[in-house]
């Protein structure tokens, strides 16, 4: 079985594919969000796994817009991972790491962490790179560049770099969410991880021009007492002002309850659409020396 997720290898995507799949799959890297997305809808891979929201930072709208808009698939499945940030430079700048110019990583990371670089770099530049382990496997291949990357302990033994300063994202409460992506809807358990909820995932539209149009979304869940877990909205990329909202439902699609809220929802005039009913999982423990 392949797996595509956010590579290079050491990224946090990788470490979620290792806790949740083990060892006897086929990892493939890609570099982008939606390289890897392309991948498992043009069947190169079994799954996908990408990055979909921090705790800190909110959303992945890269994965988010690329699954609303480009590439329509299934999420069977979601990964829960603690996310630990570290400071890292080529093993030749150690002792000069204070002086470094740059910091290279993802803009998620970079955002964890916001509070700790003003602090301690006042008025750096920022680089962004498509993911913490290519910042790292960057700052190793430039070790004459005063710059350093955030990343995590895993992508400082896997590209041979030095942490300078451990735990630098600005609150303790960090976790990312990682969806599992199959073109059809289908049930992937982990050989290693027991799930702890059970979730679906709707996109909808509203009708447009119709006042308590959100107001009346809302009730056909609550009266059905459907716990929403998440909402948030996102532009239609038609005009200002336009917008779908994602919702996610604290239990699994069953016959009676989702499929009358979301028929209610199409008599409103909404557009409604599944995006997943799956397992999610916790990893519980991020990694250690
Ligand atoms: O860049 C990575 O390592 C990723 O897997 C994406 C990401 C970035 C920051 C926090 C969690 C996941």
């Amino acid at each position: 079985m392949k797996v595509g997720f956010l590579g290079p290898r050491a990224t946090f995507t990788h470490l979620a594919v290792q806790a949740f799949f083990g060892e006897k799959i086929e990892e493939v890297a890609y570099s982008t969000i939606p390289q890897c997305i392309d991948a498992v809808a043009e069947g190169k891979v079994d799954y996908a796994v990408v990055p979909t929201e921090n705790a800190l930072e909110g959303s992945v709208n890269l994965t988010i817009d690329y699954l609303i808009h480009e590439q329509p698939l299934n999420i069977v499945g979601e990964i829960v991972s603690p996310i630990e940030q570290h400071l890292m430079v080529h093993p030749e700048n150690t002792g000069k790491w204070e002086n470094i110019t740059r910091v290279f990583s993802h803009s998620h990371a970079i955002a964890q962490c916001h509070k700790f670089l003003h602090h301690t770099f006042n008025g750096i530049t920022y680089d962004y790179a498509t993911s913490t382990g290519a910042a790292a496997q960057y700052v190793s291949n430039h070790p004459d560049e005063a710059v350093a990357a955030i990343a995590n302990e895993l992508a400082a033994k896997e590209y041979g770099l030095e942490i300078v300063k451990e735990n630098i994202h600005d609150y303790q409460y960090n976790h990312t969410r990682f969806a599992i992506l199959h073109p059809a809807k289908k049930e992937y358990n982990s050989p290693l991880l027991s799930p702890d909820r059970e979730k679906s995932t709707l996109m909808i539209t509203l009708p447009s021009d119709q006042s308590g149009a959100l107001h009346q979304v809302l009730s056909a869940f609550t009266w059905r007492k459907l716990n929403l877990s998440k909402i948030e909205s996102r532009p239609m990329k038609t005009g200002l002002g336009n917008y779908f909202f994602i919702i996610d439902i604290d239990m699994r699609i069953d016959e009676v309850l989702i499929p009358g809220a979301i028929a209610e929802l199409e008599a409103l005039g909404c557009g409604v659409k599944l995006l997943g009913s799956y397992e999610a999982y916790s990893i519980k423990k991020s990694i250690k020396k």
